[in-house]
Formats: structure tokens, sequence, C-alpha cells
């Protein structure tokens, strides 16, 4: 259903981002890992089309998604939400308007300008907050939120447009280890139950390992790894990191130690944690 063929980008001198391919056939959710500078971000923002790809292409359900402009460009960056490390908020403003701004795409100026909502849109959002935990801060300004809270206000905003695809882009580098937990989970919970491909570009391989069902590695804007989390081995992550033999897996860790894999998949370790 995606296809990046020969995906690059140049930024004068630099090629940031060199002939990546991989095919996605169902949704999954996958975690791009490497060093800074790999280029991970650059291929979110060429997806999402904040950013021209020099060459290549990206196909969507057989469309090409690198040609769009105008009305169908924007159509597409409401199927393909996108999620930052900084979250993005308004941070004067409530929670629940900060959500219903996932749907400015198909209002009218008007609307916005006097910050018109439709009731079924206010319930929508109202829904989606509870269903991340976070109902209770609804009518709170945004600032006042710890920075998991806000990170799930953005994943919020970010289903209000029933994305197809949710890109998220270091979701977790500003969190503390809890935080970055609830905030993955999230993030995997929208990924089972809801059949939403996930495209996370993630610091750290033990998160990649534990949330993803597929990870690519990236090094100096290629794609070094492809694979399955079991095949993450440390010589393959000392491939993506450019390290040698001392490498520590622990340099690249947000591990805290009460969750395993299969525990995350489940709603009750998940609700526990909202708790
Ligand atoms: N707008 C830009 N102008 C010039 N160079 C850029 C621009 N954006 C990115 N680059 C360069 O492209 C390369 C890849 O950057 P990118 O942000 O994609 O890497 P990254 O893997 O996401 O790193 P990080 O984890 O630090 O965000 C870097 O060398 C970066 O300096």
């Amino acid at each position: 259903m995606l296809t990046l063929q020969n995906l690059t980008k140049t930024f004068g001198d630099k090629t940031a981002v060199h002939k990546v391919s991989f095919t996605v056939d169902r949704p999954m959710m996958i975690g791009i890992i490497g060093r800074s500078g790999a280029g991970k971000s650059t291929v979110l923002r060429m997806l999402n089309r904040l950013s021209d790809a020099s060459s290549g292409s990206i196909l969507f359900e057989g469309k090409d998604i690198t040609r769009l402009k105008g009305a169908e460009r924007r159509s597409w960056q409401s199927r393909c939400a996108m999620i930052f490390q900084q979250f993005n908020l308004v941070p004067r403003m409530d929670v629940v308007s900060n959500v219903l701004h996932g749907t400015l795409n198909r209002r009218s100026t008007l609307a916005t300008m006097f910050n018109l909502y439709p009731d079924g849109d206010i319930h929508k959002a109202i829904e989606i907050l509870d269903r991340l935990g976070i109902a209770e801060q609804a009518p709170k300004r945004a600032e006042a939120l710890s920075g998991g809270q806000q990170q799930r206000v953005a994943i919020a905003r970010a289903l209000m447009q029933d994305p197809a695809i949710i890109l998220a882009d270091e979701p977790i580098a500003s969190l503390d280890p809890m935080n970055a937990q609830i905030v993955m989970q999230a993030l995997r919970r929208i990924h089972e139950e809801d059949g939403r491909m996930v495209i996370a570009n993630l610091h750290t391989l033990d998160t990649a390992r534990r949330y993803c069902d597929r990870v690519i590695g990236m090094r100096d804007g290629r794609v070094v790894f492809d694979g399955a989390p079991e095949m993450l081995t440390t010589d393959a992550a000392r491939e993506i990191y450019g390290a040698d033999t001392d490498f520590s897996e622990a340099a690249t860790s947000t591990e805290i130690e009460t969750l395993d894999r299969p525990e995350v998949h489940s709603p009750e370790v998940f609700a526990e944690a909202y708790a």
C-alpha cells in the first residue's frame, strides 16, 4: 500500500536522503532508527509532503504522492498526520480546541476565524481524549499539561483527521521514561485497534524493538537495515550507528524495566499506566 522508490533529498551539495526504497504492504508499526543527521526526519517530511523530494517517488494505494499539488496535497496531508517532538500545540489555547485544530483542513475560513465547531466534532474530540486517558484535561490550557499529556493531545489532534498513516518524528525524545512509555503504548494501541499505519522516528533501539513490527535503520541518508526487531542484533545496531566494538546498547536506551513487549499490547497494562 505504501512504496518509496529511490527517494532522494539534497540540500545544496548535501544528500540528506539517498535512494531510500521500501514497501509496506499492510498497516504496521514501523520504527526508523539511526543517529542524529541520518535523514530520518527528512524521510518523514517528504512522506507528509512538508518537503519535496529531489527525486524518486512515494506511492500510496497506487497514487504518486510526490506529484500532488494544491487541494490534493492538503488532502494527503490530512490522511497522513504528523506528530512532532515538541508537540506543536497552541500553548494558551484549551486542550479541546487544540484537538479540534485537526479538522482545520475541512472547515471554512469564517468558521475557523470565529472558532465555530460543529457539536459532532466537539463530541468526537472529547471521545478521542477519553480514549487517550486525558478527557478530564479538556478545558485546561495546553501549556498547563505535562509533556506526556501534551503529546497525547497532539495524538488526539492527529486522530481527528482520521488518518490512514500517523508519522511521528521523535515523539518521545522530550519525555521522561514513564511518559515515553505511555505515548508509545498509545501509538501502538492506535495501530492495533484502528489498523492505522504508524511510522515513528526513534532515537533508541529498545523502544524500536519493543513497540515496532519492523525496524528500518538509516545511516548517512541510506537504509542499512530493514527487518523484524528480532533481527536487530548488536552487530546490526553497530552498522546503523556507525559505532565500533565498544558500542553499548545502553547508550541508546530509555529503558524502564517494568514492561515486556507482550504486556505492552495488553489493554489492562495500558489502562493501568493511565491510572
Ligand atoms: N532544511 C535543511 N537545509 C539544509 N540541510 C538540512 C535541512 N534539513 C536537514 N538537513 C540536513 O540533512 C541531514 C539529515 O537531517 P535529518 O534531520 O533528516 O536527520 P535525522 O536523522 O532526522 O536527525 P535528528 O535525529 O537529529 O533529527 C542532516 O545532515 C541535516 O543537517
